[in-house]
């Protein structure tokens, strides 16, 4: 019966797909970061040329992943990437003090992408297991975030390690995309 009705349920209120693009320098973590996501546990990765792209489900919601491989050469094809996408995922190497500025200089070339101009910006603060990564405020300071108007944001901590920050990013972007509550939020 509970199956049936599922089922039933189901076929009435077929699970959305939501498309996310996650970017972010050469060894951000960004594919480290989507494969815990997809299979719980951590992979050994090479650099990424071109892209992954994986479905995750998570509360109920489809979401369609693409990771695109953050090597300099390669950064001219990012905006081909964006249809679509009602999300970016910005993935920072938090111990990565020598080129945050790069960082930045991306990151707000990326949103003056039209196709970009309504998408969710969620940062999430990578590897967060290192001892001298800097913290969410000092990244949001650094990427500029509170100079980004009306975009809606959250930056969240995380390491794609054991995980930690993960969900609550999600979290953060199922509760929004929701039509739930605004953003600006630092964790
Ligand atoms: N300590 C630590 N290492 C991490 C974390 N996330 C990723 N790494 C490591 O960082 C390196 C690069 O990770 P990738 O996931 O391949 O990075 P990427 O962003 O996909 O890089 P590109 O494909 O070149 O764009 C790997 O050695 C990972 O194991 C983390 O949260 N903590
Ligand atoms: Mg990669």
């Amino acid at each position: 019966m509970g199956l049936s009705f599922t089922k039933l349920f189901g076929s009435f209120f077929p699970k959305q797909e939501i498309q996310i693009v996650m970017m972010g320098l050469d060894a951000a973590g960004k594919t480290t970061i989507l494969y815990k996501l997809k299979l719980g546990q951590v992979v050994s990765t090479v650099v990424t040329v071109g892209f992954n792209l994986e479905m995750v489900e998570y509360k109920n919601i489809n979401f369609s992943v693409m990771d695109v491989g953050g090597q300099g050469k390669t950064r001219p094809l990012w905006r081909h990437y964006f249809q679509n996408a009602r999300c970016l995922i910005f993935v920072i190497d938090s111990n990565d003090r020598d080129r945050v500025d790069d960082a930045r200089n991306e990151l707000h070339l990326m949103l003056q992408e039209d196709e970009l101009r309504d998408a969710l910006l969620l940062v999430f603060a990578n590897k967060q297991d290192l001892p001298n990564a800097m913290n969410t405020t000092e990244i949001t300071n650094k990427l500029g975030l509170h100079s980004l108007g009306q975009r809606r944001w959250h930056i969240q901590g995380t390491s794609a390690i054991s995980g930690e920050g993960l969900h609550e990013g999600f979290d953060w972007l199922c509760t929004t995309l929701l039509g739930g509550e605004q953003a600006h939020e630092q964790k």
